[in-house]
């Protein structure tokens, strides 16, 4: 079976807390569907992050079907792209420690929205895309692949598999326990 390639990278540079902005550059098939490419360069994709950079850090643990529900209450507003979770390690983020059941729940039950949505779950090192993707791999019908995403949509959700790189060390270190040229390496390795 060919390997699974994330149909999307998403890369999210952190800027120094100062302009304590953030740089977002992505590529995704979602986008491209409909188009033409002069376009794809001056818009602007709002991404729903509450379900994943919200209850990271919240100190409780949140039960699994809380988060579900705040998903699936988000999906009927409307917003395109909602990060579900991500593929870390508990150790660190140990509230993201549910996202593959999250994932899960995703390909296997059918999210009502009002239009096409583009799930993403950060998997910031190999660990974590092999465990994506494995996922992805038991459900390949169930999400939209690149292909099908070209056609049109089929009520299917896009799933996309989101890294983030920091403009500073001392990000890097504290979210990645590397420093960003190896981050870049990592992420030229495996997308
Ligand atoms: C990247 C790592 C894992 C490296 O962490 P590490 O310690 O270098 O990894 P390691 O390879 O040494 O492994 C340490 C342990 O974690 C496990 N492990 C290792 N990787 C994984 C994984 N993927 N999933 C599950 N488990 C994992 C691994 O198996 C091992 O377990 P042990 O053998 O000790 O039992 C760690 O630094 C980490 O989890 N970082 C994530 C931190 C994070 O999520 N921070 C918040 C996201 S950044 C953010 O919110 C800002 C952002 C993105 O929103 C910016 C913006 O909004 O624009």
């Amino acid at each position: 079976m060919a390997p699974l390639r994330p149909s999307i990278l998403l890369t999210r540079l952190r800027t120094p807390r100062a302009c304590s902005a953030s740089l977002r550059r992505f590529a995704t098939t979602s986008d491209v569907r409909s188009q033409p490419q002069q376009q794809l360069d001056n818009h602007v994709r709002l991404v729903e992050v509450g379900p994943r950079d919200g209850l990271q850090n919240e100190k409780k643990a949140i039960p699994v079907a809380t988060k579900i529900e705040l998903i699936e209450r988000l999906a009927k507003t409307g917003v395109s792209v909602i990060e579900g979770g991500s593929f870390v390690s508990p150790k660190w983020v140990p509230q993201m420690d549910n996202s593959s059941q999250i994932m899960e729940h995703i390909l296997t039950k059918h999210i009502p929205s009002p239009s096409p949505i583009t799930y993403s779950f950060l998997a910031p090192n190999a660990r974590g895309v092999a465990d994506a993707t494995a996922i992805l791999q038991k459900h390949q019908g169930a999400y939209l692949n690149q292909t099908d995403a070209l056609k049109g949509d089929n009520g299917k959700p896009m799933m996309e598999l989101a890294v983030f790189a920091a403009a500073t060390e001392s990000f890097s270190q504290k979210n990645l326990n590397c420093d960003i040229a190896t981050s870049l390496e990592r992420f030229r390795d495996w997308y």
